[in-house]
């Protein structure tokens, strides 16, 4: 074994002193981005006694281009890791250790030197309908077994939606709705539903739990109707490859469910390459006996096509499910969706 070897070097010292404080964590400055890295940093202290101190952190807001783009649709600006690039830097540059993410934003292919070091238990993946004062009154039916989601839509709404994933499929079930794009963070979309300047908009029920305003959800949407993103509701933290100490310290806290779950739709959105312009949604669930059930969904962003294919498999072999059902997906596709 080589000594001289910093990764050695750095993982005997942690046996001995534990890991240089304070640790500094990137964090984008959204209301859900700071809640999701102080729910972070409770779990972390709650496993290692020595981080309770309230200097043992320190948080870094990091901006990004995602963050300050706020009047186009991210898939028309282009480009994966919208969210991410400059948290990568600072922690490439060593600005900060690690980073906490919505892993839905997150890209398939991390920039080299840079890992996935942990994924926190998943919180509801589903997606909600957020309705409108012209809308009011129409959850309860909606929401009766049986009923269709969508019925607590009115003919013709106009519905605010950033995601081409969660528009392709609202139209691929109701044609009649009007989408338009809605940006900017959990809140502004709230509000601008609320001030009647979208009928209704469509909102993972993760972020609203997490902020504590899912009572704005009128519908909450099955998953088996309305497939999530890729990762929807899971917590991902990024630290330098080398970092031994750290991979450490996260493996503590990590979550082996959200991770199989999280290996096979990360396997399957890297295996599609789609681009952000392209609808779609996966979601993987662990069933007993160690295996997963992965279901992928590709579409045109209007809903003249839609695909949906179920794949299950072993959670061992996550990664190769993830890979079959994007390969199946790309290969049953029209040419034009991933044209
Ligand atoms: N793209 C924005 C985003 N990224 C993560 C969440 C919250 C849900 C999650 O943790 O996946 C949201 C808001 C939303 O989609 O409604």
């Amino acid at each position: 074994m080589d000594l001289a070897h910093p990764h050695h070097a750095r993982a005997r010292a942690t046996r001995h002193h534990g890991p240089t404080l304070p640790l500094k964590v990137g964090t984008r400055g959204s209301p859900l981005a700071l809640y999701q890295t102080r729910h972070f940093l409770d779990l972390i202290r709650s496993v290692c006694p020595i981080l309770r101190d309230v200097e043992a952190f320190e948080e870094h807001e990091i901006s990004t281009a995602g963050d300050r783009i706020q009047d186009r649709r991210l898939a028309e600006i282009g480009g994966k890791g919208l969210f991410a690039k400059e948290i990568h830097e600072a922690l490439l540059d060593g600005r900060v250790d690690f980073a906490v993410h919505s892993l839905k934003d997150l890209e398939t292919e991390l920039p080299p030197g840079i890992v996935l070091a942990c994924t926190l238990r998943r919180e509801d993946p589903r997606d909600a309908i957020v309705l409108g004062t012209a809308c009011e009154g129409t959850a309860e039916a909606a929401c009766q077994a049986g009923a269709s989601p969508f019925s607590a839509l009115p003919f013709g709404a106009l519905i605010g939606t950033a995601s081409v994933r969660r528009q392709a499929q609202l139209l691929y079930a109701r044609p009649d709705l009007r989408c338009e794009v809605i940006r900017g963070n959990v809140q502004t979309r709230l509000s601008r539903v609320g001030t009647g300047e979208f009928d209704a908009s469509l909102l993972a029920i993760a972020g609203l739990k997490r902020l504590e305003l899912d009572h704005r959800a009128g519908v909450v949407i099955s998953e088996d109707v309305m497939v999530p993103a890729a990762c929807q509701g899971i917590i991902g933290v990024t630290v330098r490859a080398d970092d031994v100490e750290l991979h450490e310290l996260l493996s503590a806290i990590c979550d082996t469910e959200s991770r199989a779950v999280s290996l096979a739709e990360r396997a399957f959105l890297g295996a599609l390459d789609g681009s952000c312009r392209t609808p779609i949604g996966g979601h993987a669930r662990l069933l007993p006996e160690g295996e997963i059930r992965l279901t992928g969904l590709v579409a045109r962003a209007d809903g003249s096509f839609l695909l949906r294919r179920t794949l299950t498999g072993h959670a061992t072999d996550a990664v190769a499910l993830g890979q079959a059902l994007g390969e199946e997906l790309l290969a049953d596709s029209p040419a034009d969706i991933f044209g």
